[in-house]
């Protein structure tokens, strides 16, 4: 057993969300070299995730959760270890994730629909299919009638719901997502969240979510994997037994505040809250 296992936190001994394991993390980590010096950002982690599972990382700030990220997207390299997506080692970003950032990083020249249409104009794909598809990925986030506007037209809720449909268009199995809704106001970071869960419930895809966000995490995900300090590595992971679909009010109920708290309870020993 791998030694950041011998620490999990196992609230419930129930089997992962899935049926068939999609990601494997052996050993990972990083460092980045710069002039200044070495600068380790995660210590080896190990983790494994099922297909359909919402895994939601939390961790104190600057831990490395944005680096575990881009370690599973493919955007850069591990130090050490190894990151497998249904069974393929990652090597370069792979064609079946999406990835939604803090930002949308819509480009202001595009349209929506055009921006929308990004993977599948850089991967080569099918553009007729992946059309329809994108008509009704922007139907069902709601914003039917807005194909044709510019980034700079919409309120911050709609261009990162425009950023999920473009992370989605090419139909990947995982969905990485750091931070998505970190930037928006509460309420629509509550509307974001029920739609997320709309979007994993309908679908079924693999979604690892990274937030600051406890009572965000909890509400979401079915295992919330908590993160040490820098360079961080896996400190406990928590399984939310909370059924499924989750409604707001949920959240002022003595189950969740129980969750949350224990977790809460990781950074408030380390004295490092945020
Ligand atoms: N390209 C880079 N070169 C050098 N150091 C980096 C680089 N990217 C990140 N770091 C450092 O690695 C550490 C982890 O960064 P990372 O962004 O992964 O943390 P994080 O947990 O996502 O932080 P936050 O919660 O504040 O977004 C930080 O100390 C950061 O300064």
């Amino acid at each position: 057993m791998p030694a950041a296992a011998r620490r999990f936190t196992v609230i419930s001994r129930d089997e992962p969300a899935g049926t068939r394991r999609l990601i494997e993390i052996r050993g990972l980590s990083k460092t980045y070299r710069t002039r200044a010096g070495d600068v380790p950002s995660l210590s080896p982690v190990d983790l494994d995730v099922d297909e359909g599972e919402f895994i939601a990382v939390v961790g104190p700030s600057g831990c490395g959760k944005s680096t575990l990220l881009k370690l599973l997207a493919g955007l850069i390299a591990p130090t050490e270890g190894e990151v497998r997506i249904d069974g393929e080692a990652v090597r370069e970003p792979p064609d079946n994730v999406g990835i939604v950032f803090q930002s949308p990083v819509l480009l202001a020249w595009r349209t929506l629909l055009r921006n929308v249409m990004m993977p599948v104009e850089v991967r080569g794909l099918d553009r007729a299919t992946h059309l329809a598809r994108a008509h009704q990925l922007l139907e069902t986030a709601g914003l039917k009638g807005f194909e044709d506007k510019y980034p700079w037209q919409l309120s911050g809720g709609m261009q990162q719901r425009a950023a999920i449909c473009r992370a989605l268009v090419h139909d990947p199995a995982l969905l990485l997502m750091d931070e998505p809704f970190g930037a928006l106001d509460a309420m629509t970071r509550e509307h974001m969240n029920l739609e997320l869960q709309r979007i994993h419930g309908e679908t079924n895809k693999t979604i690892i979510f990274i937030t600051h966000s406890i009572p965000e995490a909890v509400f979401l995900a079915d295992r919330v994997v908590v993160m040490s300090s820098r360079p961080g590595t896996v400190e406990a992971i928590y399984k939310v037994d909370l059924p499924r679909p989750r409604s707001l009010e949920m959240m002022g109920e003595r189950s969740f505040a129980e969750i949350t708290k224990e977790i809460r309870g990781h950074f408030y020993a380390r004295g490092a809250l945020d």
